[in-house]
């Protein structure tokens, strides 16, 4: 008999689902290929939550948390639980859940062309993203497009600040939802028969409801009494099949909501508590802030919060929630991999401890699945730096130690050791980190201490530049250029894995890029285009590919993350001071440049966006590491230039998902976000010609520092909003040149000539027609060649529609 206290108890918000060898990626594409049946499928789902649920179990956590795999998305699963697929869809009964699922996920995109591009590679590179068609409300908008709109999938948009992707839900003002899919329950019965504590998860309804999009003109909270009582039917339904805690998320909480949202909490969770079930309310991501008391006093049986986004509040929040109720607090960092300083988490834990007698709960701070699943696979990581780490599973050992170490093991000799000795481990790797040389590089150091003030500021004002550039480049009116990568196809992917298995030599790979950089040259001047690019064949990713090859970063095998369906990233992680050893794009694209007469843009991935898409340093603030991370790109312009590009494109699509959730926060990192990217850029000469790259995002909230950032031209998406941003950039007066997407690039849908001239019309009439550039939304990597060709000729031939247009 142990005399460990058990009052303190331990869960998690949810796991990453993907599996550790990514193993439903793979079920998935070979399941939209025809190659694998939906019961297939469904048994891959099943195992991974068996071995997931089992190391919870082993892992000593007291509830094993049911509701956080999905298939595609887990907002997605909530829109058939709660019944509202959107009836544009048009599905039929006779359809299989699964099947409207993936439809929804998907597309019901145009069989042809969807399914030869499924064929295209192992990754099924295009029809995994299928966002098919246009925004269209109704028909007379829908006029200019081929696509039918009722089969486009939902649209997706990032999950807060992550780099995981949701899928919308749409409402209207008919929208009704009942109680339609028994995915959960059957899961619980799954996870009860294998004898595990359940803990059930759903998203909350506040936070589904303000997550999703109005598709008409009304206000999407009044749906909130219609919702209510199907989320009261699921809790009832958990409640006889036993279960007794569900965690609620919502993560809206940290947001800054307008009022009626806020008061709506308050009657939607008196009546959700009627089901006498126990509900832990979970937030994360944000500090609550104003709604820190709301948030205390709505009629839960339990609050969870972020104790690493906000560690400031543990004290208010213990003495604010009333006692009977359990506080929940995520202590281990779920967004980053950091080995958790125990110890420092013990000296914030142990007077919540005192204060909460019983009702303390650990966890990490938000779900894991944005963290990579193990670090058990990870034998190339250096072992010092691996020593400093802790991906998901390892995270888990770190929470039952924290419970060991909280629970008054003194009197458990055997417990004991085993804590002391694992506390041990974990402080000598925190010192080590903390001490290291390698972290710390003083020459880095030394250039950001003695950095001019005027670092950030090109030459001359962009007038000046501009009439520079035009007289170098001589471009067409409405020059046209693509956004920098062509398809990866399965050829190219199987040669980097060659190349990474052994089977090709360093040579062979080279030859093997170079190759097809020249096939996408020569292409690119077959199609017509104005301004080439290298079409980054040589890049497993656009941050992965720098961080392998900056210092101050390491990479791992299979740190694998969802970003979005079966899409992974794996973010390189950031460790010390950032520094480039030698220059890491020059030849490849002074190789492309060598092909063509034409201008070759160079291509770079920003500050910002190496920062938010890697996993970062915790031991300084993001500001310095962005600095550092600026200096290295600036180093890398300065080089191409060099070499005789003239042309540099510098991508930050992550700029407006690295804006801190609460609006106080955007100032202070608007502020140093664009001077980052300024650090990079204004190394280039007035004639050269610096372009930059954004997409997923609402930016008409930030355009005077979008402007701020004083690229020469700028490329954003905007297709699929129907130019609708560009009214923000025309009412704003954006001054430099500017190249709104006209075509959307995740899907396979081949746009025609008219409906990219309709929307170079509709930029005209707001942006001052010589300031315009004519592209697409992003990069064409997930898409194949064959249409990509067709789309980038009719894009040619819109172009030149407007040319002459214009000239007349
Ligand atoms: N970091 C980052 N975040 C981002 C984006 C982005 O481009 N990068 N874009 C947005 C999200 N869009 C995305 C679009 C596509 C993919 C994507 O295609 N991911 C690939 C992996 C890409 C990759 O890293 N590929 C590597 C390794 C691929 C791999 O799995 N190789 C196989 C073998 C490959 C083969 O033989 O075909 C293996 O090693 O086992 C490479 O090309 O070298 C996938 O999930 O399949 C991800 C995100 C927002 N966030
Ligand atoms: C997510 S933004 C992508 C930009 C990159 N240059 C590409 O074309 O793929
Ligand atoms: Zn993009």
């Amino acid at each position: 008999m142990t005399t460990v206290k058990t009052f303190i108890q331990t869960h998690i918000l949810g796991l990453p689902r993907v599996g550790a060898a990514r193993e439903l990626k793979f079920a998935l594409e070979a399941n939209w290929r025809g190659e694998l049946s939906d019961a297939a499928l469904e048994q891959v789902g099943s195992d991974l939550r068996a071995r997931h649920w089992a190391l919870q179990r082993d892992t000593g956590l007291d509830f094993v948390t049911v509701g956080d795999f999905a298939f595609y998305d887990q907002v997605a699963n909530h829109v058939q639980l709660l019944g509202c697929e959107p009836a544009r869809f048009g599905f039929t009964p006779e359809q299989s859940q699964l099947r409207r699922y993936f439809a929804m996920a998907r597309g019901l995109t145009n069989g042809a062309n969807a399914d030869a591009n499924a064929n295209d590679n192992g990754h099924s590179s295009v029809n995994s993203d299928g966002q098919a068609g246009c925004i269209h409300a109704d028909l007379a908008e829908h006029a200019g497009c081929d696509q039918a709109h009722r089969g486009a999938a939902l649209e997706m948009t990032k999950w807060f600040d992550t780099n995981y992707h949701y899928l919308v839900p749409e409402f209207a003002p008919e929208t009704v939802f009942s109680l339609a899919c028994e995915r959960l329950f059957a899961e619980v019965e799954q996870a009860q028969a294998l004898g595990h504590a359940v803990k059930a998860v759903l998203l909350g309804p506040l936070s589904f409801l303000w997550l999703g999009k109005e598709k008409a003109a009304f206000e999407r909270l009044s749906l909130l009494d219609r919702l209510l009582p199907v989320y009261g039917a699921v809790l009832n339904r958990l409640k006889q099949l036993g279960v007794q805690w569900v965690q609620v998320d919502e993560p809206i909480l940290g947001l800054d909501l307008p009022g009626a949202w806020r008061s709506a909490f308050e009657t939607a969770y008196w009546q959700l508590n009627q089901v006498g079930i126990d509900l832990l309310l979970a937030t994360y991501f944000s500090p609550l802030e104003e709604n820190l008391s709301l948030a205390c006093r709505l009629p839960v049986a339990g609050l969870h919060v972020d104790g690493v986004r906000a560690p400031h509040e543990l004290t208010s929040i213990a003495d604010w929630l009333p006692v009977h109720k359990v506080l929940s607090v995520g202590i281990v960092d779920g967004r980053n991999i950091w080995r958790t300083d125990l110890d420092a988490a013990l000296a914030v834990l142990a007077p919540l401890v005192a204060k909460r007698a019983g009702k303390l709960w650990l966890s990490a701070s938000c779900s894991l699945l944005h963290v990579p699943f193990t670090l058990a696979a990870e034998d190339g990581l250096d072992a010092e730096i691996r020593s400093w780490l802790a991906f998901a599973t390892e995270k888990l050992d770190e929470l039952r130690l924290l419970k060991a170490a909280l629970a008054g093991v003194a009197e458990v000799t055997e417990v004991a050791a085993e804590v002391s000795e694992a506390l041990a481990i974990s402080r000598a790797a925190i010192a080590s980190r903390r001490a290291s040389v390698r972290v710390h590089q003083a020459a880095v150091r030394e250039r950001l201490a003695t950095l001019p003030d005027d670092l950030d500021r090109r030459a001359s004002p962009f007038a000046r530049r501009q009439a520079e550039q035009r007289q170098r480049f001589q471009l067409p009116a409405f020059p046209t250029t693509t956004i920098g990568s062509f398809p990866q196809t399965a050829a190219i992917r199987a040669a980097r894995a060659a190349h990474k298995r052994g089977a090709l030599d360093a040579a062979g790979y080279a030859a093997t890029m170079r190759a097809e950089i020249a096939g996408a040259v020569q292409r690119q001047e077959d199609i017509g285009l104005d301004v080439l690019v290298h079409g980054e064949a040589e890049r497993n990713d656009m941050v992965e590919y720098f961080g392998e090859q900056l210092d101050g970063f390491v990479f791992t095998k299979l740190g694998w993350v969802q970003s979005y369906g079966s899409r992974c990233v794996k973010p390189p992680v950031i460790f010390g001071d950032v520094s480039r050893p030698k220059p890491m794009t020059v030849d490849w694209t002074a190789h492309a440049q060598s092909l063509t007469a034409l201008p070759m843009k160079g291509m770079l991935t920003g500050p910002i966006t190496m920062l938010q898409w890697s996993f970062v340093r915790d031991d300084q603030p993001r500001a310095h590491t962005a600095l550092q991370l600026a200096l290295a790109i600036r180093d890398e312009v300065a080089d191409l230039e060099q070499a005789g590009i003239g042309i540099i494109q510098i991508d930050e699509p992550a700029v407006r998902e690295g804006l801190p959730l609460r609006r106080g926060g955007w100032d202070g990192y608007l502020d140093w976000a664009t001077r980052a990217f300024r650090v990079a850029a204004s190394v280039a000469a007035d004639r050269t010609q610096i372009h930059t790259h954004m997409c997923y995002a609402e930016f008409n909230d930030i355009l005077p520092q979008i402007a701020a950032m004083d690229a020469d031209v700028i490329t954003i998406e905007t297709s699929r909003s129907d130019m609708e941003l560009l009214r923000g950039f025309g009412a704003f007066r954006y001054p430099n040149e500017i190249g709104p997407g006209v075509y959307d690039i995740h899907s396979p849908r081949v746009p025609g000539r008219a409906e990219m001239v309709r929307l170079l019309d509709k930029a005209s009439a707001v942006i001052p027609v010589g300031n315009l550039w004519v592209n697409p939304d992003c990069g064409l990597k997930t898409r194949d060649w064959t249409e990509t060709e067709v789309a980038l000729r009719n894009m040619v031939a819109a172009a030149r529609e407007l040319r002459q247009r214009h000239a007349a």
